[in-house]
């Protein structure tokens, strides 16, 4: 390691400490969600960021998209006062892969930035955390490998089509049908297909495979015996010899 290359973590007495960054991904119901809370809070890893929410700030007002957005798919999706609404523009691009790719062109870099200065933020306020380690939800960190750079370790929540369904039916009341069709169309992109994982693991781009199909005790110990395993995270963490960030 570097030693003046060091993240430090809390404020200018506390010791430094290198603070990895763990990307989360797994189809829809397989518990992505439930899990990156699970590492915060019991588990003590120092926050969560989640993608998704970040995406929907790529949209606001005067963002730098904005008028590509509007360009590429027509003011029709905008709203009275020109605000882009988000679920005209999912009923497009959710039905149509290669609107879906355009879209993704075009946000893809914006959100990487998000994600950036979300990560340096939560450093600077990283205090006395358990683990020095930020979360980053993405149900497409498999699809964005020009994100990957950003990571230190990459796992894939994993449950069964037919717990995901039940979970979805049970505690979201969504109905079996839309259950079906959501993971169908995640299937048909590869999310949560188990021998791409196994591609992704030999490969080391994906470092743990998390399997949830028991009950929340059996995820937190799965999830505490992979925060405890260094084979967890790449061998080598991209920030031990990077200048700290300011
Ligand atoms: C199409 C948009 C505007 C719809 O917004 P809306 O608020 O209606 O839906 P929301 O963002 O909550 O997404 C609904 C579900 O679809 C998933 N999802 C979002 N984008 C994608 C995508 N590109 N491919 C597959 N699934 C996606 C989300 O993870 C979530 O589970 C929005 O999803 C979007 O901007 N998507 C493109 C950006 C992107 O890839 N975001 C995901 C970052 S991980
Ligand atoms: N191990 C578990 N035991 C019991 N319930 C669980 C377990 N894991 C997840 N759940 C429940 O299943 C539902 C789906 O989980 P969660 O929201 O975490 O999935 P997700 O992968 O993030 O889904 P989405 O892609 O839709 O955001 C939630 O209601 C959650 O409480």
């Amino acid at each position: 390691m570097c030693p003046n290359d060091q993240y430090s973590v809390g404020d200018d007495t506390a010791a430094p400490a290198v603070v990895r960054i763990l990307g989360v991904c797994g189809g829809i119901g397989c518990g992505k969600s439930t899990a990156c809370q699970m590492l915060v809070d019991p588990l003590g890893c120092i926050g969560l960021i989640d993608a998704d929410k970040l995406a929907h700030k790529v949209y606001e007002p005067g963002s730098l998209v904005h008028n590509e957005i509007a360009a590429e798919f027509g003011s029709d999706l905008l709203s009275e006062n020109g605000e882009i609404e988000r679920s005209k523009l999912g009923a497009i691009v959710f039905n149509n892969a290669e609107a879906m790719s355009k879209l993704e062109n075009l946000v893809w870099p914006h959100i990487r930035v998000k994600i950036e200065d979300r990560i340096k933020e939560m450093k600077r306020h990283a205090t006395g955390a358990k683990h020095n380690i930020i979360v980053v939800e993405a149900a497409l960190w498999l699809e964005a490998k020009s994100w990957h750079d950003l990571l230190d370790g990459l796992w894939v929540v994993q449950s069964s089509k037919s717990i995901a369904i039940k979970r979805l039916k049970d505690r979201r009341g969504m109905p079996e049908c839309e259950a079906m069709n959501r993971i169908k169309a995640q299937e048909e992109r590869g999310v949560g297909n188990l021998t791409r994982i196994e591609q992704e693991i030999e490969k080391n781009v994906v470092t743990r495979m998390i399997t949830n199909e028991g009950g929340l005790e059996n995820l937190r110990i799965e999830l505490q015996s992979a925060l405890d395993d260094p084979s967890s995270f790449k061998t080598q963490s991209r920030n031990e010899c990077r200048q700290v960030d300011t």
